[in-house]
C-alpha cells in the first residue's frame, strides 16, 4: 500500500531562530492531528537539518533539498548524501525544477544523485514537471516520459521502490497558478502508467506520487481527493505552520 505524504520544501528561506520556531509549531500541531498512515516531512536548508531531525522526534521527518552526486572529495561547498544521513535526515529532494533551471542539472546527473541517496539510505523525492512552454506546445507528456526514463527508470526495481515521485508543473511553482485537480490527476495517472509499463503494476500501485505547485489550504483537499495524487510537495505554504498543518489535515479527506 502506498503512503500518503505531505512534504514541505523551505527552499532558501528562514534562519536558525525563525526556522526553529516554525518547525516546533509544526511538530506540535502535526502531533495533535496525527494519523498513523501519513508521513509528514520538512526539507529545510542544510544548516537546520540536524536540529530538526532531533526536534522532529519521528513525528515530522526531515529531508535535504539536494545532495552531491559523488560520495566525497574535493568539491568545495558541496554536501554528500552520507553527510545528510549523518544529521538524522531520511529524505532528499532530487531534481527540483529550480536545480534543473539554475544549476543546469540534467536527468543523467540526477540519476547518479538518486543512486548516491539510495546508497546512503536516504529516500529520494524525485521531481519532474513541464515548463509553461512545454505545456502550451503540447510536448509535456514526452518531456515527463523523458525525465522518468533518463532520471529514474535506470534504477533496479528494488531501488525504485524506495523513490517518492513529485509532479511539479514549473508554471505552477510559486505563481499562484495551480493545476486543476483534473489536470493534475491526468498527469499522475499517466506517470503511474509509465511506471507500470517500465516496471510492473504492483510497483506502480505502491509508488507515492505527490503534487507540487501553489498547493495551499484552500486547494489541497480537492487535489488530494484524486485517486492518483498521494499528497503534496509544498513550497511557500510550508513556511507558515498553520497553513502547512491545514494541508496535512487535508490529507485525511
Ligand atoms: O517544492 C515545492 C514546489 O516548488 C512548490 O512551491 P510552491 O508551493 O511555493 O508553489
Amino acid at each position: 500500500m502506498r503512503k500518503r505524504i505531505v512534504a514541505g520544501n523551505w527552499k532558501m528561506n528562514l534562519d536558525m531562530e525563525k526556522g526553529m520556531s516554525v518547525f516546533s509549531e509544526i511538530v506540535h500541531m502535526v502531533n495533535d492531528e496525527r494519523n498513523g498512515t501519513q508521513e509528514v516531512i520538512i526539507c529545510p536548508p542544510f544548516p537546520l537539518l540536524n536540529q530538526f531531525a532531533k526536534l522532529g522526534a519521528g513525528i515530522v521527518h526531515v529531508g535535504a533539498q539536494n545532495c552531491h552526486d559523488q560520495a566525497s572529495g574535493a568539491y568545495t561547498g558541496e554536501i554528500s548524501a552520507h553527510m545528510i544521513k549523518s544529521t538524522g535526515a531520511n529524505y532528499v529532494i532530487i531534481g527540483h525544477s529550480e536545480r534543473r533551471q539554475y544549476f543546469a542539472e540534467s536527468n543523467e546527473l540526477l540519476l547518479v544523485k538518486t543512486k548516491q541517496a539510495l546508497a546512503n539510505n536516504l529516500k529520494p523525492i524525485f521531481c519532474i514537471g513541464e515548463t509553461l512552454e512545454e505545456r502550451n506546445n503540447g510536448s509535456y507528456f514526452d518531456v515527463l516520459r523523458t525525465q522518468l526514463k533518463e532520471g529514474v527508470f535506470g534504477l533496479s526495481e528494488f531501488e525504485f521502490e524506495q523513490v517518492i515521485l513529485a509532479y511539479e508543473p514549473v508554471w505552477a511553482i510559486g505563481t499562484g497558478l495551480t493545476a486543476s485537480p483534473e489536470q493534475a490527476q491526468d498527469i499522475h495517472s499517466f506517470i503511474r502508467q509509465e511506471i507500470e509499463n517500465h516496471y510492473n503494476q504492483t510497483i506502480a500501485n505502491n509508488t507515492s506520487i505527490l503534487y507540487g505547485g501553489s498547493c495551499n489550504p484552500g486547494n489541497a483537499a480537492a487535489l488530494f481527493a484524486q485517486s492518483d495524487i498521494d499528497g503534496g510537495l509544498i513550497g511557500g505554504a510550508s513556511l507558515k505552520s498553520r497553513d502547512f498543518t491545514d494541508i496535512v489535515k487535508a490529507l485525511n479527506g
